[in-house]
């Protein structure tokens, strides 16, 4: 569906690139939980995505078309909802009526059906909402506009505990195999149960593109005591239960997935996780 390919970007033109040589496929019909530690280039990559910056070199091709020449067919089934935004002092209603018409699959249902997992109703001024609420709202609409693809940047910032959780049944009730979203966060417990498949962003690349079954096979992610098995682990963090770790899977091991644990290994042996996964 997607297919990024060849990105060099730097936001000056003698500065370090944010993207270098950048590349990254994106298949409809998953989860996408992109991770980076701060200033990997997250947005960047997502505002890249959706064609609203111009790489040095390489492209963007959504269905084999260039995003950056933004043509309606192509910005009518991608929707971006960054991590911060303004929206305008008006009625949903009313911003409904001026939006809606450009994303030809747009369900005013839809939009009810998810306004009401966040416990919102359509009545709804949005110069009147809290951030919050705002973000509840604008990310129903963006739901309801059923484009292929949904970029959601921090989507959770700013949600209540009871927000965290709706959001996670927002997504999960409305994933479908003609769609792909992907999700930037650094709130990974938020999301770890959503994903179908992770991206890590180190060193302006992609270091690991994988299904969550794919990981799963190569690593095994515990809870332990055992100071042998700490001692001999790739990654190893204290916590209240024990010390979560990570090992290779060299035993079929089924164990679940720790996104934290797997985060902080890649910041810490990035290599050795890039060469696991492409040997
Ligand atoms: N408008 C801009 N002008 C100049 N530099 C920018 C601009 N936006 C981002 N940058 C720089 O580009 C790099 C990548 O930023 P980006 O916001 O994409 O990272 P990120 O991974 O989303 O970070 P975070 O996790 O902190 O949100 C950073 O070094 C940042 O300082």
């Amino acid at each position: 569906m997607l297919k990024v390919e060849n990105i060099t970007f730097s936001y000056r033109r003698k500065s370090r690139p944010v993207l270098d040589d950048f590349s990254l496929d994106v298949e409809a019909g998953g989860v996408y939980g992109l991770l980076g530690r701060n200033g990997a280039g997250k947005s960047t990559l997502l505002y890249l995505i959706a064609g609203l910056l111009t790489p040095k070199s390489g492209s963007v091709l959504f269905r084999g078309l260039n995003t950056r020449l933004r043509l309606p067919s192509v910005l009518s089934d991608i929707f971006i909802v960054p991590e911060e935004f303004t929206l305008p002092r008006i009625s949903l209603g009313d911003y409904v009526k001026a939006n809606a018409r450009f994303y030809p699959n747009y369900s005013d249902e839809d939009l009810r059906r998810h306004l009401d997992i966040f416990g919102m109703s359509a009545d709804l001024n949005l110069g009147a909402l809290s951030m919050g609420q705002k973000k509840k709202a604008f990310m129903s609409f963006a739901l309801a506009c059923n484009t292929s693809l949904l970029l959601m940047d921090e989507p959770t910032n700013g949600l209540d505990i009871p927000g965290k959780s709706a959001f996670r049944r927002f997504i999960a009730g409305n994933m479908t195999d003609e769609r792909a979203i992907i999700i930037s966060t650094h709130q990974v417990r938020d999301v770890d149960r959503l994903l179908d498949r992770v991206i890590i962003m180190n060193d302006s690349q992609v270091l690991l593109n994988r299904r969550i079954d794919e990981i799963t096979a190569r690593l095994k992610f515990f809870n332990t005591d055992s100071r042998e098995i700490i001692e001999s682990a790739l990654y190893a963090q204290p916590s209240f239960e024990g010390t979560n770790v990570v090992l290779v899977n060299d035993d079929d091991s089924e164990t679940e997935l720790n996104l934290e644990s797997l985060f902080e290994l890649s910041l810490l042996k990035g290599a050795l996780l890039k060469d696991m996964f492409n040997r």
